[in-house]
């Protein structure tokens, strides 16, 4: 864990003394496109562009997600990163190896930042975008890398789904990742790396706030804007696989788990079992990265045993229809 700063690597935790105990997340860095028509100068093409990801991540793994979904696994090449974030940061072996990343020859993912930025200073976080051939970071914010992946790479992809962000649902897809950004997604980091009771309790009951919403809404919808997927699923899903497995417990989001909602874990099932969606999850690797890279949270790094949890179960939800 650390950050860049000058274009040196400096390890330091999150530093909460100024927010009053509370995690503030940083605005990501690289914000360019790739467009299928070229025009942001970063042209979709079949074996350009490459994700850095942990599987870990929740974030990383929405651009897996789309990945499969749309049958992107033959044009947009991957590295995963080993995972444990220790003191270089996210890094391609485990700690002591001299892996290197094939494709860049970096052995830490800063390195790759610096190849894009030499100089930068900011946090260094997966997904990223990368283009091969101008060497440089495209994009590292997944919210947008999703919106790319979802439209711009069609020519190249080999499975057809419908739009994930079609123009009828936008405004109502933005309102709900809102809600859901703050109060699930980045809930779960504001309560797990809170340093203050207040901090923790006002995000613990948010969360708790938007998932009680959730579940009623989801009792009579198979899917959050009808009967079918869209990104507002895709991005609540990586948070939601992760919840009964990390979140539970690490981050002390207790009041209750995923399973003790009928409709929630329904749906996460549901989700799990798309084509493809099940390839993208690894709990081993979730579970390795949380207890034993978050020191200050879990000084031990003892990874606990539990849970079971079987996403395969039958859910049930095909009756639904939507509204
Ligand atoms: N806003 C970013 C957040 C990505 C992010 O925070 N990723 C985490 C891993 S779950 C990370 O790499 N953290 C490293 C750090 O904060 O130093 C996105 O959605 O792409």
């Amino acid at each position: 864990m650390g950050l860049l700063v000058d274009g040196v690597w400096h390890d330091e935790w999150y530093d909460t003394t100024k927010t009053g105990g509370r995690f503030v997340r940083s605005e990501s860095r690289f914000r360019d496109r790739v467009t299928a028509d070229g025009s942001s100068g970063f042209p979709a093409a079949a074996g350009r562009y490459h994700l850095f990801v942990s599987l870990a991540c929740p974030w990383a793994h929405r651009t897996l997600v789309y990945r499969a979904l749309k049958g992107l696994e033959e044009a947009i090449t991957v590295s995963v990163v080993d995972p444990l974030m220790l003191e270089h940061g996210w890094a391609f072996g485990p700690p002591g190896s001299d892996a290197r990343d094939p494709l860049t020859g970096a052995r830490y993912l800063y390195e790759v930042y610096l190849a894009a930025c030499p100089g930068l200073s900011g946090r260094v976080t997966v997904p990223v975008l990368w283009d091969k051939e101008r060497r440089t970071i495209v994009n590292n914010e997944s919210g947008e890398i999703i919106r790319m992946l979802n439209r711009e790479f069609d020519a190249v992809a080999t499975r057809s789904v419908p739009d994930l962000y079609p123009a009828e649902l936008a405004a109502e897809i933005d309102a709900l990742n809102a809600r859901i950004y703050d109060t699930v997604n980045n809930g779960v980091y504001k309560a797990g790396f809170a340093t203050a009771q207040d901090a923790y309790e006002e995000a613990a009951e948010a969360l708790f706030g938007t998932l009680d919403w959730l579940e009623q809404r989801l009792e009579t919808r198979r899917y959050l804007l009808g009967d079918r997927p869209t990104e507002a699923d895709w991005r609540l899903f990586t948070t939601l696989v992760r919840f009964d497995a990390v979140y539970y417990s690490h981050f002390k989001c207790n009041r209750r788990q995923l399973r003790d909602y009928p409709a929630l874990w329904g749906y996460v099932r549901d989700l799990y079992q798309t084509r493809g969606v099940a390839g993208t999850v690894n709990l081993d690797h979730i579970k390795r990265h949380y207890y034993v890279s978050q020191r200050t949270i879990n000084p031990s790094q003892v990874v606990p045993i539990g849970p079971g949890i079987d996403f395969g179960t039958p859910h049930g939800r095909e009756r639904l229809a939507g509204d």
